[in-house]
């Protein structure tokens, strides 16, 4: 399955930020998102997900197919790793936990509270929660932060995984993932001029 973005128009707080995005991402590819601060990334990102509805566009598939994830990973706190995984599991259909689990080193804290993981193993929590998915289109906002460099390592052959399966990922990210990546700076897609759409309703903001 191909991701196909076409004349995406991205606002944020009845601010149109992004204007005319196009990209099509094939099966088995990643396609890493970069731009300034503030440009737009994370908007776009959740116009991806179906969070926010675009101004105009169409993103195919739509949000059924896509995984997100962002900084609030959705943990539930008072639920342990193993609770998490499963529960999101159970959510979305996905396998068993022990993949996930292991492919993020996360056996060890299994049946720790999320509450009181560290910041970089709730990043890994929130990076397994894609493996019990079953989804084929990973949408990812700066996955690495906090992660050290062992982290990010297993982050990068996940995702490794995931495209050897026929998935794709879109990912935001300032730093370089050392994967095999395209690039697409999202700069020139800004407006020309700043368009304020104060009668655009932005559900969900
Ligand atoms: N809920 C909101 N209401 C109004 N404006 C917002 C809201 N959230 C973000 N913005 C603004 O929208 C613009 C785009 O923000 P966004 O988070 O998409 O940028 P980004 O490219 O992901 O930035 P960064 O690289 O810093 O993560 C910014 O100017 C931001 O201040």
């Amino acid at each position: 399955m191909d991701l196909k973005v076409s004349d995406l128009s991205v606002a944020r707080g009845g601010r149109t930020l992004l204007e005319t995005v196009g990209f099509r991402v094939a099966a088995g590819r990643a396609l890493a998102l970069r731009g300034p601060n503030g440009i737009g990334k994370t908007s776009l990102l959740r116009v991806l997900a179906g969070l926010q509805p675009p101004r105009t566009g169409r993103v195919d598939p739509g949000p059924d197919a896509i995984a997100y994830a962002a900084h609030a990973d959705g943990i539930k706190p008072s639920l342990t790793v193993a609770e998490n995984l499963r529960f999101w599991a159970r959510v979305f259909g996905g396998p068993d936990i022990s993949t996930a689990l292991e492919a993020y080193a996360l056996a060890p804290l299994a049946s720790r509270p999320a509450a009181y993981l560290s910041a970089g193993q709730k990043r890994r929590l929130g990076l397994a929660r894609l493996l019990v998915t079953n989804r084929p289109v990973w949408v990812l906002d700066e996955p690495t932060v906090s992660l050290d460099r062992d982290a990010v390592a297993l982050f990068a052959e996940s995702v490794r995984q995931h495209l050897s399966q026929g998935g794709l990922a879109v990912i935001a990210t300032h730093v370089d993932l050392g994967l095999d990546a395209e690039t697409l700076d999202i700069t020139p897609f800004r407006p020309a001029r700043p368009r304020i759409d104060p009668g655009f309703d932005e559900a969900f903001a």
